[in-house]
């Protein structure tokens, strides 16, 4: 038995238009499955538990959505060791990314259906779990100002919702002001003076394919971290270029760590985001939990990354 957990509003409306292309499929193929539609990142742990304590013979829970609906499930896959699927129909699909699961939907249910996981990290902090990457700092401050902006609405009602983040990079350039950070990976602190940002990698890419920490890799039982500091607005700008294919990495003013738990505190309150969802302005402090999750992945298949095999001992 397959879960399908929907969030409709995801990806602007592709949440539920997916689940009907999807919906569709699962019938024609005769495949057993529950829907489940969350209602809110807040209540959505609680609803995947109860839809999952009902049964035992649950194969995997299908999310369709994004990063955020991902973000909410992960506690309640987690507890009940489901492996998680993923149709993805949000805006950045930074998840699907990472674990090479195709980005159409007939293609995306494909990979759900085989019975290959991967065993992912995942990031542990006071907020919670995080499966791509918790940022602190700049691209963080990003993300909240277009939520709350009056452009988002405009953008997306034009379908042109990347246009927003230019619109929201642009605006947070001019209003954001660097400070001093500390960071502490695996016990050692280093100070950073004049830092714009501070993001935490379990998956390579955020921001809809931005590769911040290029090495990342899901199931090594490591945290890679990106810290820039030390320049001026216009070099922050120029650099967002680089990041595409992350060459930002061998630039003088960025500096990449890696180790098993972080702590960053900014001199001054900064917002962070995990999986892309706000986590507020405290400090924070995370630490790996290797193989946490299992992930029905394609590049378990190819033996990329982490312990891979059959979700399930009779296949
Ligand atoms: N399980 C859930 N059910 C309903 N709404 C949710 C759930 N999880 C998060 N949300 C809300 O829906 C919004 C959109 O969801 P999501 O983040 O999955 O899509 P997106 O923002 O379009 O894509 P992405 O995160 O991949 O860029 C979230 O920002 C959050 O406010």
């Amino acid at each position: 038995m397959y879960l399908l957990i929907i969030n409709s509003r995801s990806g602007g409306g592709a949440g539920l238009r997916t689940w009907h292309t999807v919906e569709a499929m699962l019938k024609a193929r005769a495949i057993p499955h529950e829907a489940l539609f969350t209602q809110s990142a807040d209540s959505a742990e609680n609803q995947v538990l109860h839809a999952l304590a009902r049964r035992e013979d649950w194969r995997a829970a299908i999310v369709i959505g994004g990063d955020g609906t991902i973000h909410s499930v992960l506690g309640a896959l987690r507890r009940r060791g489901v492996p998680l699927g993923v149709i993805p129909a949000g805006s950045g699909n930074d998840t699907a990314r990472g674990f090479g699961i195709p980005l159409t939907p007939e293609a995306a249910l494909d990979n759900a259906l085989q019975d290959r996981c991967l065993e992912a990290d995942l990031l542990s902090g006071a907020d919670g779990l995080t499966l791509t990457a918790v940022a602190s700092g700049f691209d963080a401050q990003v993300a909240v100002n277009v939520n709350n902006s009056r452009y988002k609405r405009l953008c997306n009602a034009i379908g042109a919702g990347r246009l927003a983040y230019i619109i929201g990079i642009l605006h947070t350039l001019i209003t954001f002001k660097s400070c001093r950070v500390s960071v502490t990976c695996d016990g050692r602190e280093q100070t950073f003076d004049r830092a714009w940002l501070v993001s935490v990698c379990n998956l390579p890419s955020y921001g809809g394919g931005l590769l911040i920490c290029p090495q990342a890799e899901s199931g090594d039982g490591l945290l890679d971290v990106c810290v820039v500091h030390g320049i001026s607005r216009g070099q922050l700008l120029r650099l967002f270029p680089t990041v595409v294919k992350g060459k930002h990495v061998a630039l003088p003013y960025v500096t990449m760590l890696r180790g098993r738990s972080v702590a960053v505190h900014f001199a001054q309150p900064r917002h962070a985001i995990g999986d892309g969802e706000g986590l507020g302005t405290a400090p924070l402090a995370v630490r790996c939990e290797p193989g946490a999750l299992r992930v029905l992945s394609p590049l378990a298949a190819a033996g990329a990354q982490g312990a891979a095999g059959p979700c399930h001992a009779s296949g």
